[in-house]
């Protein structure tokens, strides 16, 4: 079984207290690590280990010397592809094939493409007039913010830990890295990597446990935490948004979301029926980009509704490594039984299951594991439950429309503002319809294609703020202006 500690000040270390707390497999449940979990002392420790790096070696290196170790940093991700793979298949149980094409990749880029940025971004200058005809010249210049806490979720750990950690320390941060106490194997492993390169002692630090009352909690109430980046749910940012008022730290907030995946009966039709499937049930639908609400234009309807019943249909269950697996489990038994609740829920609000709604007829051990059916409903209202409210589970809701207002005032009919994929050919109505839905990020016959220059992150109660590109930048810097009087 393996041994996972916090990693703090470049050494793996357990925690003063003892606590420990076991890792599950979702395939079949057995325990697969025992982690430390981190008290205060370590969380202090390891606040204390960033801002010291800051002032070090770290905080001394040219932008050329930071930009190149992150650029190696993404070089030895890409050489030890393999155990990053292997540990986010044990701690998710998710297909070999999601992790090579989906996910892992992203650790790579997301160092590679924030070097480049840091390296490349103009910073602004104004001339202005003066009374006395001399004139001033503006320029502005950025500084790191100093020492970020990272609160990640359980869903993409590796790619969605690096999408803050890269840009965080190409700006010349350091960072405290809270991963969910339900993946805790690749940001450790991570931290085998920073050493392997030499990223100085204290710039990149990992305090592994839980949220309230544990390392989450006690990271975004320390006061020496510059900033905090987060990502997951709305509530919880709730409470992590309270903890950073003291001290009057700036947040940037992924969080949840409820999207609609809109389908015109002009659309490419195979291409839409790939598009909303793997949108609604890639990682068994824990994707926060994923899709649970479909809107489908009526004469289209009944033949889309069969097509993607039959990709549902067609998943193979099974363990991650093994050959031609397609579809995983949930993470969790805890997450299981909520997804389980509103598949209930679904059927006492009068949904038609076209398909799944249940738990598979797994043979042991899987059968042990957080499994649950891919399932299709149909013909609820629009305020059931599972209309309304984020499942993040392998689940859609077809339902049809007629106009394109109607679908539009029905994919804003919602608290979050996340993300939504559009399929059509008309071009202008593409256009026209990305526009109109109220959302952060909006795909047209597309989904999850990633540029990470481009602004990323959700309106309303899917999140605070935008990452990506250069508005990573505006995060993970201070920006002074210099006024120089001519
Ligand atoms: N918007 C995005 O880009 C995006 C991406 C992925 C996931 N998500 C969202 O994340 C959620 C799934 O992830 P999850 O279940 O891990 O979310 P979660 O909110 O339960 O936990 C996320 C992290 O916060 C920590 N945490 C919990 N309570 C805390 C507290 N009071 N103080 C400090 N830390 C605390 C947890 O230990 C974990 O590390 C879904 O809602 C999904 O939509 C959003
Ligand atoms: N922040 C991002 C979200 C990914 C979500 C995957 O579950 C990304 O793609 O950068």
């Amino acid at each position: 079984m393996r041994q996972i500690e916090n990693f703090i000040n470049g050494e793996f270390c357990a925690s003063i207290s003892g606590n420990r707390f076991e890792k599950r497999s979702p395939v079949d449940n057995t325990v697969i690590a025992s982690i430390a979990e981190a008290g205060e002392a370590e969380v202090d420790a390891a606040v204390k280990a960033a801002r010291s790096a800051l002032r070090g070696e770290w905080g001394r290196l040219t932008l050329e010397q930071r930009t190149q170790m992150l650029y190696e940093v993404a070089d030895q991700i890409t050489r030890r592809f393999d155990d990053f793979v292997e540990a986010e298949m044990a701690d998710t149980g998710q297909p070999h094939h999601v992790m090579t094409h989906a996910f892992i990749p992203r650790g790579a880029a997301n160092f590679k493409v924030f070097a480049d940025t840091v390296k490349n971004v103009a910073n602004e200058s104004f001339q202005m007039s003066t009374p006395d005809g001399r004139g001033a010249l503006n320029y502005s210049t950025r500084s790191p913010k100093g020492v970020i806490a990272v609160v990640c979720p359980w869903n993409a750990p590796f790619l969605l830990m690096t999408w803050k950690v890269g840009p965080a320390l190409a700006c010349g941060n350091t960072v405290v890295v809270k991963p969910s106490e339900e993946t805790p194997l690749t940001a450790a492993l991570l931290g085998e990597v920073m050493n392997s390169v030499g990223i100085p002692k204290g710039v990149y630090n990992v305090v592994q446990g839980f949220g309230p009352n544990s390392a989450g909690e006690f990271l975004t109430r320390h006061q020496g935490v510059n900033a905090i980046t987060f990502t997951g749910e709305t509530r919880t940012g709730t409470a992590i948004m309270k903890a950073a008022a003291e001290g009057m730290r700036d947040v940037s907030f992924e969080l949840g979301g409820k999207n609609a995946g809109i389908v015109f009966a002009d659309c490419d039709f195979d291409a839409a029926v790939d598009g909303i499937f793997r949108s609604s049930f890639l990682n068994s639908g824990q994707v926060c980009l994923g899709t649970e609400r479909v809107y489908v234009e009526r004469p289209m309807f009944d033949k889309f509704v069969q097509a993607l019943k039959a990709k549902v249909e067609a998943v193979k269950f099974g363990r991650p490594q093994d050959h031609g697996v397609t579809y995983g489990p949930l993470i969790s038994q805890e997450h299981r039984k909520k997804v389980l609740s509103y598949y209930q829920r679904a059927k006492d609000e009068g949904a038609t299951v076209v398909t799944g709604g249940g738990v598979p007829d797994l043979p042991a051990p899987l059968s042990e594991g957080a499994w649950v059916e891919p399932t299709i409903w149909t013909g609820l209202p629009d305020d059931a439950s599972v209309i309304k409210e984020e499942i993040f589970g392998p689940c859609c809701h077809v339902r049809p429309f007629d106009t394109e207002d109607e679908v539009v005032n029905l994919a804003n009919d919602t608290e979050y503002g996340l993300s939504t994929t559009i399929w059509t050919q008309d071009l202008a109505r593409a256009h026209r319809v990305a526009g109109r839905v109220e959302v952060g990020v909006a795909w047209v016959n597309s989904w999850f294609l990633r540029d990470l220059r481009t602004p990323f992150g959700g309106a309303g109660q899917s999140g605070i703020g935008r990452e990506g590109g250069v508005h990573s930048l505006e995060f993970y810097t201070e920006t002074r202006n210099v006024c120089v009087k001519l």
